[in-house]
């Protein structure tokens, strides 16, 4: 199991959150988004260790802005939370790792995912809002056993202390990590380290194994 950590935009937070080694740090660039890191200085993320891949999000950005933001942070991975296509996403897979982001309903169709293997690393499935993303509220986890396809999803969306012990009930194949951000704030962008370190003890992360670029 991958922990993410995203939401992040405060140096001496980022630094206390890269202390707990999660495998994936997320920064987001969605100007909607309380938690919105555009005001970031580079420097802040280029001492982040090289074993934690740093993560963009975003949502229907425009492809050049992405390309120069990753440029910009040295960004290893982008998390596209948007309408993204197929054709969109594929732009980017050569160079980062994709994690192609879905808001998931009870009537949430898994086979409209197919277009995207192939073109993706990982999919997340988040709880479908009007907000994209950062609801702080869970989805029925039971419409996960729908997900047929081959590719390693994270799971998102109100992940906290109180339901971090059901992710265990989870036994999909596919199951590769989980992404923790608002119900581990004490204010939008930063993140109760406390709060953090309870979850990882939850959690088995296991960041064996991994291929290094
Ligand atoms: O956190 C945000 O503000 C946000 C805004 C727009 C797109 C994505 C965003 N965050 C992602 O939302 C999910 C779920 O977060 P939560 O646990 O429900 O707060 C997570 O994957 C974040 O990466």
């Amino acid at each position: 199991m991958k922990i993410k950590v995203c939401g992040l935009k405060y140096p001496d937070n980022i630094r206390a959150i890269e202390a707990l080694e999660p495998k994936y740090m997320g920064f987001i660039f969605y100007g909607r988004s309380p938690r919105f890191a555009g005001d970031l200085d580079a420097d802040a993320l280029a001492a982040i260790s090289p074993e934690i891949i740093k993560t963009g999000v975003f949502v229907n950005e425009r492809a050049e802005e992405i390309e120069a933001l990753v440029d910009k942070y040295d960004f290893k991975a982008v998390q596209l939370h948007g309408n993204e296509s197929p054709e969109f996403v594929e732009r980017f897979k050569d160079r980062v790792q994709v994690l192609k982001a879905f808001g998931v309903n009870e009537d949430f169709d898994f086979e409209q995912l197919k277009d995207y293997v192939g073109k993706v690393d990982h999919f997340l499935f988040d709880t479908k809002t009007d907000a994209h993303g950062g609801s702080g509220k869970t989805f029925n986890w039971d419409i996960l056993n729908k997900y047929t396809l081959e590719v390693p999803f994270f799971l998102s969306g109100g992940l906290s202390l109180d339901n971090l012990d059901q992710i265990n009930k989870i036994k999909h194949p596919q199951f590769y990590g989980v992404d923790l951000n608002s119900k581990f704030e004490t204010a939008p962008g930063l993140k109760d380290i406390e709060k953090l370190k309870q979850a990882f003890s939850l959690i088995k992360q296991d960041n064996t194994h991994e291929v290094r670029s």
